[in-house]
């Protein structure tokens, strides 16, 4: 019988040093250690992270890792990239790491090499993505596609979103991407009236091809083509689909040359490295999307054969747990400062919360510490303006990450130089603080009287000892995304086997899927069921104004 987390000795030694630090400033630990950012910090390729201005010490390090090795993190992480079924409240194997698996060594589930099977799928995407991008692939009037629109919502959208906008520097003008997630019928009619019909493709994402607002916008689609031509051919020339349930496909009109394979064994918020991946080798070229695998391959192997202690996203795992269930922050800011990563906050909120956001262990007890925290974020200089003062005077803390790159996508005049100003110094304030003493100084210099400087001093006040962490990239190219996007992965399933949470499935989200299908039916034949009083009233007032 395996001791729960709480009991192992690592866990319990945890808390008390959690105890002693609460007491203890970072910027302290800086003053006693002129080492410090040489001892916590690590690179991998093309990567920096700086841990230092984590509430850590050396005993804290040591006591994360031995958590590590009591809760066998290293048999796990054998175990997912071995494709073993580490999912097993839906029996599946984990194995996002096999799409990307560069040097093509076997990995074996149900008898199959799946490697085998991601290489041949990668083939079918190449030859595709060069009839696309040639031209030779033609709409139903025998013209070339110039738009691409992607239609598919959480993880079959915002990889292959964050990763388009991320990378758009380096597009080239063959084609446009758009993206359609929302049910709400304004995001389609926008991209639909600036598309034309005949040189329009649409791929349809969709692991399971049942959810609905993928079904709905996918409907409307072919609605709006069919308006435009009645020839019967047409529906083959401009949908692709993306998907695992052929049958499904099939039963929509997808010709089944034109459907993508997925595998159950690919997580939707893991999946973006998997033909779900499609509209940014198109938009891109299929080379920039092989250079997206290699630089997450590079970080498996980061992973897979790193010691521990130098582990990047071993030590990312520990410290948001550190942070999270022992110090009892319960929110992460994601601060990207660049432009090119400004959905990463949103993708990783799917990433984490949709994966560890749970609370039964393994064995379906249910935990008596936090999970993971709340998750948000957006760029960070566009955050200075609005929410870091919260960051820096709030009664909460959270503990932030802080991403930028040595070298912009683009180079205009001194605007680098600025942007990573605000990121050093915005990570020295959140450590250091501002003192009253500093703060008395300061405005004595200005000449300001004692009775003002007593009457503002304590709102000027920073206590500082708010944690970060820096990762530094080299610059976000197609490699440089794979890369980060793998790390926070690994984090993430790092943080699953810590906390011990089945963090491969969503059950949460499933009931929200089921629930609006008998209330849809109730509204559209206006006979609203038995619901509360509030559902009901809601449902009846909307029924009223419609
Ligand atoms: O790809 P689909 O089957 O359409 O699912 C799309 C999304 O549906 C739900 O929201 C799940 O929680 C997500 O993980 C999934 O990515």
């Amino acid at each position: 019988m395996v001791a729960s987390r709480s009991q192992l000795a690592s866990w319990q030694s945890l808390e008390k040093r959690a105890q002693e630090l609460q007491n203890t400033h970072l910027k302290t630990l800086f003053a006693n250690d002129d080492a410090r950012f040489n001892t916590f910090s690590v690179q991998a390729p093309g990567i920096l992270f700086d841990y230092s201005k984590q509430l850590i010490n050396q005993p804290v390090k040591d006591d994360l890792l031995r958590l590590a090795e009591e809760c066998e993190l290293a048999q796990w992480r054998d175990k997912m990239f071995a494709g073993e079924k580490i999912n097993f409240t839906e029996q599946r194997a984990v194995l996002h790491s096999a799409l990307r698996n560069r040097d093509q060594s076997a990995i074996i589930v149900d008898g199959e090499n799946v490697s085998e099977q991601v290489e041949t799928e990668l083939e079918k995407m190449r030859a595709f993505v060069a009839k696309v991008r040639s031209g030779e692939w033609l709409g139903f009037s025998g013209k070339a596609i110039r738009h691409v629109v992607s239609i598919g919502v959480g993880g079959s959208n915002l990889g292959p979103q964050m990763a388009t906008e991320a990378l758009a520097s380096f597009a080239d003008d063959t084609l446009d991407v758009h993206y359609v997630s929302n049910a709400d019928g304004v995001q389609i009619a926008k991209v639909l009236d600036a598309v034309d019909p005949e040189t329009t493709l649409f791929v349809i994402s969709s692991k399971t091809f049942t959810t609905s607002e993928t079904m709905t916008n996918a409907q409307t689609a072919v609605q709006w083509l069919q308006d435009a031509t009645s020839e019967a051919g047409a529906i083959a020339k401009h949908f692709v689909a993306v998907s695992t349930n052929l049958e499904k496909t099939s039963a929509f009109g997808i010709a089944p040359e034109n459907v993508f394979t997925m595998w159950d064994w690919v997580g939707g918020r893991f999946s973006m490295w998997s033909a779900i991946g499609l509209p940014i080798a198109l938009y891109l070229g299929f080379d920039a999307f092989i250079e997206l695998l290699e630089g997450a391959f590079e970080i498996d192997q980061h992973f897979k054969n790193q010691p521990m202690a130098n582990n990047i996203p071993v030590l990312m795992g520990l410290l948001s747990v550190w942070n999270t269930t022992f110090l009892d922050h319960k929110a992460q800011a994601i601060l990207p400062y660049d432009q090119a990563l400004h959905m990463l906050p949103a993708y990783l909120q799917q990433g984490e919360m949709e994966s560890n956001g749970k609370s039964v262990n393994f064995s379906g007890s249910r935990v008596n510490y936090t999970t993971v925290p709340l998750i948000w974020g957006m760029t960070g200089i566009n955050g200075q303006h609005a929410f870091y003062q919260y960051l820096h005077q709030g009664t909460t803390i959270v503990p932030a990450d802080f991403i930028g790159s040595i070298k912009p996508q683009v180079e205009v005049g001194e605007h680098h130089r600025v942007l990573m100003s605000n990121f050093f110094a915005q990570t020295e304030a959140m450590m250091n603080g501002v003192s009253a003493e500093q703060i008395r100084d300061e405005l004595k210099a200005k000449g300001i009287s004692s009775e003002e400087i007593d009457q503002l001093v304590a709102h000027k006040v920073h206590q500082g000892n708010r944690p970060t962490s820096s990762i530094l990239l080299d610059t976000v190219d197609a490699r440089g995304l794979g890369r980060l996007i793998a790390l926070y992965e690994h984090k993430i399933f790092v943080q699953g086997i810590i906390l011990e949470i089945c963090s491969f499935d969503q059950w949460g989200v499933e009931l929200g899927k089921g629930l609006a299908k008998s209330i849809e039916a109730e509204l559209s034949d206006g006979q609203v069921g038995d619901h509360d009083s509030s559902t009901a009233g809601l449902m009846n007032y909307y029924q009223s104004k419609r």
